[in-house]
């Protein structure tokens, strides 16, 4: 149909409160209860055909009962991602003929399906197979999916809309085109929401997509896709290879027609990806767009005048929320001797001790387990070496038990060391190191944590005084690609608080924003003139 439309104005997607006795909280127990005991074949979808990946099998787990299998998935083979490859190939003519209105429909389709019916489904798979509480799983696989699919559709509107000027006798237009190519999109375990939306945002622009889900998200990567082929995703569009992808990035990082890498995941393995590009540049038909938000060791820092209940509670939440396991986790904070010896580190530890992580099919639980075996080995060694430190007091948590589940305890950890491995690594887990620094070297220590850590995310200042928050602002501006002023440095809303980090955090294309969207197409321009000179001289010829 010839006809421009206006897309649905979008607004962030409310909140569910799951309250005990409350109707949305027996509907999701029960979906958690129905999918725990269903044991599935967690296929590739290719062309719009489900079939296992070739490759070895791989149990897919509830990480806080690490021996309850949800499903079953296989690595994905070069045969099983030449033929990915092949079907994004195919489905790219026709998929970016469609008229933006006709895409846009299938994602807010999708987006209205799960604020509905399929909201406890993901919800539940999101508990299930990434140890998340009610809350973390409602705010990251229903809001936040929805919220990316609703306002990527405004987004993508705005960037149409954005033509150049016209002198009279001409007509200069941008025509918006996808990339020649497909997009491979790889998505990390921790957000069901950066899972869907890696995928989708190149696809709502006429591309077609390669996804690669992590290992220990594909539970939920099951049900999302689902949900895209509910709402009428025409097969091809978006092609799910399940697995720890190093076979299937042989061939698609190899393909001249790879046109770019939609990442999450962590700064290793952005590197690696680069390299690889790197290495095959000579092959490609087009400069392959490489956009890739990765790690943080985000920061809070506060000033001798903050609100102290604030700074408790946002220390409390920004570093053990999701067992720490959120690229914006606050995992450093630093403190002034007189708030810190004024109270703050008793009551601190003694909140951190009272936080209980366990069986989050239990929806009163805080929280649950990290993700796998190998992140949890990671974290014992981490606080092994902690313990082991002079310069580090450990004043709450510093346990890891592996029995029932992979449980890390919410562990705090004062250190006197301020350039200490625990303010510069990531560990991703919920260990937050505090370091207590003098209140007259406010700027000393703002300056120590700006350039001690290699990564640029997320970041906090907590004070009253608007010139120490002008100051630190400005002192801070490269620290952090989100920066919060009396807030933990979690929990960015779509359309609110575009996310990104820059240094080692990413490239900054703002996932949840029309600048990430920019980054999938490739503008033409065209100028038309209306009544073509017909004389070659100039005037000046005579
Ligand atoms: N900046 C952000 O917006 C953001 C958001 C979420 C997570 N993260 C970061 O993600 C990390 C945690 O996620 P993770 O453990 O899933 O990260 P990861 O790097 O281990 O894995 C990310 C994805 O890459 C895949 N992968 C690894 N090697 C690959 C290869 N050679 N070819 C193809 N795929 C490959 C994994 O299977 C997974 O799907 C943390 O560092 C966190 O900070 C960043
Ligand atoms: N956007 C999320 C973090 C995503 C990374 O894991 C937040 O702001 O907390």
């Amino acid at each position: 149909m010839d006809a421009q439309f206006s897309v649905p104005v979008p607004r962030n997607e409310p909140v569910r409160g799951y309250a005990p006795g409350s109707p949305e909280r027996a509907t999701l127990q029960e979906r958690v209860e129905a999918l725990a005991a269903e044991r599935l074949e967690l296929t590739n979808t290719i062309d719009g055909v489900q079939r296992p990946g070739g490759g070895d099998p791989i149990e897919v787990v509830q990480p806080h009962k690490r021996h309850h299998v949800l499903g079953v998935t296989h690595n994905s083979t070069h045969e099983d991602a030449a033929a990915a490859v092949a079907a994004a190939k195919r489905a790219a003519p026709g998929w970016r003929a469609l008229p933006y209105s006709e895409r846009a429909a299938v994602f807010l389709r999708a987006a209205e399906m799960l604020a509905g019916g399929w909201r406890d489904t993901l919800n539940a798979a999101t508990i299930l197979g990434q140890s998340k509480s009610a809350y973390q799983a409602e705010i990251d696989a229903a809001c936040e999916l929805i919220d990316f699919l609703r306002f990527n559709v405004a987004f993508g509107e705005r960037i149409l809309a954005e033509q150049p000027q016209s002198s009279p006798g001409f007509w200069n237009r941008f025509d918006h085109r996808p990339l020649e190519g497909f997009v491979y999109a790889i998505t990390p375990f921790n957000f069901t929401a950066i899972a869907g939306n890696l995928p989708s945002a190149p696809a709502l622009m006429g591309n077609t997509v390669v996804w690669k889900p992590s290992p220990t998200q594909q539970f939920s990567a099951h049900f999302t896709m689902r949900l895209f082929e509910a709402a009428g995703l025409p097969p091809g569009v978006i092609n799910m290879v399940a697995g720890d992808g190093l076979a299937v990035s042989d061939v698609v990082l190899a393909d001249p027609d790879l046109a770019g890498i939609h990442f999450t995941g962590s700064t290793g393995t952005f590197r690696h990806l680069w390299r690889e590009v790197g290495g095959n540049i000579d092959r490609y038909r087009s400069y392959p767009r490489l956009v890739g938000e990765t790690g943080g060791k985000d920061f809070v820092f506060a000033h001798a005048s903050a609100d102290v209940d604030a700074l408790h509670t946002a220390l409390v939440r920004g570093a053990y929320e999701y067992q720490g396991q959120k690229c914006s986790a606050a995992s450093r904070a630093y403190v002034p001797r007189s708030i810190w010896e004024g109270g703050l580190r008793d009551r601190l530890a003694a909140t951190v001790a009272s936080i209980r992580y366990g069986d989050v099919t239990d929806l009163s639980t805080f929280g649950g387990a990290v993700i796998d075996g190998r992140a949890f080995a990671k974290h014992a060694a981490a606080l092994d070496r902690i313990k082991n430190s002079a310069a580090c007091t450990v004043l709450a948590g510093g346990a890891a038990d592996d029995s029932e589940g992979w449980f890390v305890s919410p562990t705090l950890v004062e250190s006197s060391d301020p350039a200490h491995e625990i303010f510069t690594t990531e560990y991703f887990g919920p260990i937050l190191g505090v370091h207590v620094y003098e209140d007259g070297d406010f700027e000393g220590a703002v300056a120590q944590a700006e350039a001690v850590s290699p990564y640029a995310l997320t970041g906090s200042i907590f004070a009253t005084d608007r010139s120490v928050v002008d100051w630190a602002g400005t002192a801070l501006r490269n620290a952090a690609g989100n920066f919060y002023i009396n807030d933990k440095p979690t929990g960015a809303v779509v359309g609110q608080q575009p996310f990104g980090g820059a240094r080692g955090s990413g490239t900054n294309d703002k996932a949840g924003s029309m600048l990430n969207l920019l980054r999938w197409v490739s503008p033409r321009t065209i100028k038309e003139t209306f009544e073509p000179p017909t004389a070659w001289q100039y005037p000046h010829m005579g």
